[in-house]
């Protein structure tokens, strides 16, 4: 690999020292003594020509010579006195010196130090700035011909905007505001220095007053009209933060529902409150002050060139000085503050070391060597502080000493054009006033616009969960008006992980059958896949293989409306919201009548004790239903399956929570419901199970045996084995009473 030479930026500068010597000679000749803008803007050329072909073909040339921040230092180093002379002389200026002179060492020094401060400016701060500002202002006015359609909906900022744009007018009222209440900000200082020229020169009395109103005016103005704007801004931030929430909450609810067996409800709140919180927050606070400063920061520049595009000149190129001669010594007052930091980590750690092992140290009799070892370990967090108070004491003496300088070269430099007469003193006073503002308006801008950046690009987490499409199959169209619910599963395999290999599958070749208006028990092991049936019912998820069958038709020819209207689910872990009892019992059935809440709550034996609740059918359930017992609880959620009078009843260990005599009396009222509908029933109570017209055993995702319970029983396999089993307990847990 070829080694890189140190040597090669000398090499540059020997080099174009040489180049402008031999323009400075050739400039002499007969041909080109005519012409010297052709001597300026060719020798420009051949420079830059030269300098580019050295950082490419030179071996040892440094990487950064050749790229893109190499080439735009080179272009402003050999383009930049041609572009100002060419301005000048646009502008009707003398340009003798700038042409006869652009190649003198004076020219050629001032050449590097302001390719220097371009450099700083360029890769520090504006690049990102505009590169940035260009990537968007692409991305809106141009579209790639022959490019394919992307899936991705847009970046981050093009969706904001798309939510901004509603109240575009608005935000360029906003806008329009900002910029007058700036302007009449701003202004105020030109005033100033109108005062203080009216007190030097002690004319025109009137000139003073005049001022005096106009700042006053302007103050007042501008105060007003940046009230107004804040209101109007924060108002509208406040409604696109709410409607940015409500679409990623519809976004959400939309998912299926692996998705959120994989997602954390954590996660999911924090997307919807946190992180749009910290977005909208963002925008509105740092959107705002970037959107104000940068006012600022053009009137602020207009007003300055207005007074003086020297002084101006010599301000911006001064303060990347100011910027980066704090910014290392902050750095290195950070570097001493993580070592405190370790250190004082350290000494603590003696500390809960030697407190931890209390007894150890007092059976040694080690309390002085202890002692000991923790004040080693505090002088050397002390000889860091030391360090650390030095180097803070640095940082804020290069601040002060680099802004101080900068305003010494501006008095001083500004002091001189006074007595040139070039700039009257009122202009001096008007610009110094400007200049503490100017530094701390960029400073402002390019601190805040990283954070807008960063809100900006937080905000994409957000959008992923709005460009997440659901996997679940399209809608069905079928919506019945009479259903039978014959449900049939056929060759049904399902995995939820998704993978088909045989170790993975939940339900393995599953057929099963459940006639209309019959009783269907579904019993087994633990574990072995009777909810994922309900699940795959109420198409939470979708089987692998094999097919369901409703009345004959895919499960997924219905429409997801009709079908969770049909189907009712009961399952043992149903929760309530924290809602009042009455719209519990109507959840997803608001147009459902006191009367048939009634009846439901009286089939699901729950009527008689809402009507004991303080506040009765009003009472408030709590969070999780938490208001109410466990047994009153599942009282509720059966008479809120009812209310929707389902064609098909499932219930999965619905009645496991009730005690015996609440048990006896809903599974009474349940079945009693079979006159109407098909229910599918899981449970571990045998009592329960053998009511059932048929049984259907599941052992690891497999149908073992079915029937009816007699025939079960005779077979002596796993049914009968699971009767016995319960049977053996209730014998137990009867002697035990019993004793
Ligand atoms: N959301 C899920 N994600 C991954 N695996 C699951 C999920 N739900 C259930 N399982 C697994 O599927 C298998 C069958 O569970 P399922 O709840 O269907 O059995 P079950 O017969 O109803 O059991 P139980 O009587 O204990 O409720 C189990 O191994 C279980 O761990």
């Amino acid at each position: 690999m070829q080694k890189m030479s140190y040597f090669s930026p000398l090499l540059f500068v020997c080099l174009d020292v040489c180049v402008l010597k031999v323009i400075s000679l050739a400039q002499l000749s007969p041909l080109l003594l005519p012409r010297p803008f052709l001597t300026l803007w060719g020798g420009g050329l051949i420079r830059a020509g030269l300098l580019t072909s050295l950082a490419f073909t030179y071996p040892g040339s440094l990487p950064w010579m050749s790229s893109f921040a190499g080439l735009q230092s080179t272009a402003v180093l050999c383009f930049h006195l041609p572009a100002y002379t060419t301005l000048l002389w646009v502008l009707g200026k003398p340009v003798v010196e700038e042409l006869w002179g652009w190649h003198s060492w004076q020219r050629a020094l001032q050449g590097y130090i302001v390719t220097v401060v371009a450099w700083l400016y360029w890769s520090k701060y504006v690049s990102s700035l505009l590169l940035s500002w260009g990537r968007y202002a692409s991305s809106l006015f141009t579209k790639t011909p022959c490019e394919k359609p992307k899936e991705d909906t847009g970046g981050p900022l093009k969706r904001l905007i798309g939510y901004m744009m509603p109240f575009l007018w608005r935000f360029i009222t906003v806008l329009f505001l900002v910029i007058l209440s700036s302007y009449g900000e701003m202004a105020v200082p030109q005033y100033t220095g109108r005062v203080a020229d009216w007190i030097m020169n002690e004319e025109a009395p009137e000139a003073f007053t005049d001022a005096i109103t106009v700042m006053a005016l302007m103050t007042i103005g501008s105060a007003v009209l940046e009230f107004v704007c804040d209101l109007m801004y924060n108002i509208t931030m406040s409604r696109i933060h709410m409607s940015v929430q409500g679409v990623v909450f519809q976004a959400v609810l939309k998912q299926e529902i692996a998705f959120f067996d994989s997602t954390s409800t954590g996660e999911l709140v924090s997307r919807i409150t946190t992180d749009t919180n910290e977005m909208s927050e963002a925008l509105s606070e740092k959107l705002s002050l970037v959107m104000w400063y940068t006012a600022r920061f053009g009137f602020l520049l207009y007003f300055m060139v207005s007074q003086s595009w020297k002084i101006t000149l010599l301000t911006c190129m001064g303060l990347p000085i100011i910027w980066v001669i704090p910014k290392l010594t902050g750095h290195c007052s950070q570097m001493i503050a993580v070592k405190v930091q370790d250190s004082l980590a350290k000494a603590n750690q003696v500390a809960t070391e030697t407190f931890s092992c209390m007894k150890t140290v007092k059976s040694f009799a080690n309390e002085d060597g202890e002692t000991e070892r923790y004040r080693q370990r505090l002088d050397d967090t002390y000889a860091l502080n030391k360090m650390e108070a030095a180097a803070y004491a640095t940082t804020t003496w290069a601040n002060s000493m680099t802004t101080l300088a900068l305003k010494i070269g501006i008095l001083y430099y500004g002091g001189t054009l006074v007595t040139r007469g070039s700039v009257s003193s009122g202009d001096l006073v008007s610009f110094v006033l400007y200049e503490l503002q100017f530094a701390s308006a960029v400073e402002a801008v390019m601190h805040y616009y990283p954070a807008v950046k960063k809100a900006v690009g937080a905000s994409e987490k957000i959008f992923e969960y709005l460009d997440r499409k659901p996997q679940v199959p399209p809608d069905g169209t079928l919506a019945p008006e009479n259903l039978e619910g014959h449900i049939q599963f056929k060759n049904v395999r399902f995995s939820y992980s998704g993978s088909t290999d045989e170790k993975n599958l939940v339900l393995k070749d599953v057929s099963l059958e459940m006639k209309p208006g019959q009783i269907t028990a579904l019993v087994g092991l633990n574990r072995s896949g009777k909810s994922t049936c309900v699940k795959l019912l109420e198409r939470f998820y979708q089987p692998q293989a094999g097919e369901i069958l409703l009345d004959g038709k895919p499960l997924q020819s219905y429409t997801d409306q009709f079908l969770h209207d049909q189907i009712a689910v009961v399952s043992q872990d149903c929760v309530l919201f924290a809602r009042s009892i009455r719209e519990n019992i109507k959840y997803g059935c608001k147009n459902a009548s006191d009367e048939e809440m009634y009846t439901a709550a009286k089939q699901a034996s729950a009527h008689e004790f809402i009507l004991e609740l303080p506040n009765k059918y009003d009472t408030d359930a709590g969070e999780k239903g938490g208001q109410v017992s466990g047994g009153q609880r599942q009282r509720i959620a059966i008479a809120r399956a009812l209310i929707r009078r389902p064609k098909i009843l499932i219930l999965d260990n619905a009645t496991s929570d009730l005690d015996t005599e609440n048990e006896y009396q809903v599974n009474q009222a349940l079945l009693n419901q079979s006159n109407n509908c098909s229910v599918l029933m899981i449970s571990n109570k045998m009592s329960v199970v053998e009511k059932a017209d048929y049984i259907i055993v599941l052992n690891d995702g497999m149908v073992e045996e079915e029937g009816v319970h007699g025939e079960l029983l005779k077979k002596q396999g796993l049914y009968a084995e699971l009767v016995k089993k319960q049977d053996m307990s209730f014998h137990r847990k009867q002697e035990k009473g019993d004793e």
